[in-house]
């Protein structure tokens, strides 16, 4: 018997990770799609065509950036559902609005007027009634020094050039915008409880987790 069908997961579940960046998700991600036997959703750093030069000038390409990310995980969102589910995401769309573009508004590197417009295209894109939301959103989260040392051993050149206030002020965002967050249900993992990289074999806990989880909140699940 294979982990999904031991921990009572369903396979068409979509379950989509969140957390502010460098704190594990694309290893989370990998981790359970191989574990649950399922496919993947990630995003694609390397081919998107504004974020190197977002990161050189937040006021001229942040509204740029948005749409594009917006387009990208609708167009994601469509291919997960459109196979029936069976589906780890590498961040969900939610953080795109709820982290990104209003930290990029509130610090005055996106106009309200642009802001407006992208939130607007959100709204209607993504806050209806006609959009799929996962069925659990897995939130990594930890203290923030740890995970600022991942940014830096990860080494990519566009974050390394970015000033240590800027993952602070986007750490502390993610606790509170979590908090309030209740798009799908939500289970939270500490990086100080697992270590996926020095004993992948944790991986089973996290996925029985996820089994109990998933079976008090299967009264939530959208019927497919
Ligand atoms: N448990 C862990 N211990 C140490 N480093 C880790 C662990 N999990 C991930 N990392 C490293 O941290 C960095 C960021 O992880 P990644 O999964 O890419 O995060 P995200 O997708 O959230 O940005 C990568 O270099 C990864 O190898
Ligand atoms: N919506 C976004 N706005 C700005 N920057 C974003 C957005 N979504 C992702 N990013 C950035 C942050 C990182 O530099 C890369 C990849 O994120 P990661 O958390 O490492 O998967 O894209």
């Amino acid at each position: 018997m294979n982990l999904r069908e031991k921990y009572n997961i369903p396979a068409n579940a979509v379950i989509t990770i969140a957390g502010t960046v460098g704190v594990g998700k694309s290893t989370m991600t990998n981790a359970l799609a191989n574990a649950l036997n399922f496919r993947t959703s990630f995003e694609k750093v390397d081919t998107n065509p504004y974020l190197d030069k977002f990161y050189e000038d937040f006021e001229k390409w942040s509204f740029h950036l948005q749409v594009y990310f917006l387009a990208e995980r609708f167009k994601e969102q469509k291919r997960i559902f459109e196979y029936g589910g069976g589906f780890i995401q590498d961040r969900s769309i939610y953080e795109d609005t709820g982290i990104f573009a209003k930290m990029h508004y509130d610090k005055g590197t996106m106009t309200p007027t642009d802001y407006e417009t992208y939130k607007n295209l959100f709204d209607a894109m993504v806050m209806t009634p006609y959009f799929p939301h996962p069925d659990l959103l897995i939130y990594i989260e930890g203290p923030v020094e740890d995970i600022i040392a991942r940014i830096a051993e990860r080494g990519r050149p566009m974050e390394q050039q970015t000033d240590k206030a800027y993952w602070l002020e986007m750490h502390d965002r993610y606790e509170t915008w979590i908090d309030q967050f209740n798009a799908c249900p939500v289970l939270r993992l500490d990086i100080n409880d697992y270590d996926l990289m020095k004993n992948p074999e944790t991986v089973e806990v996290i996925v029985e987790r996820i089994g109990h989880f998933l079976e008090q909140t299967s009264h939530l699940r959208r019927g497919v």
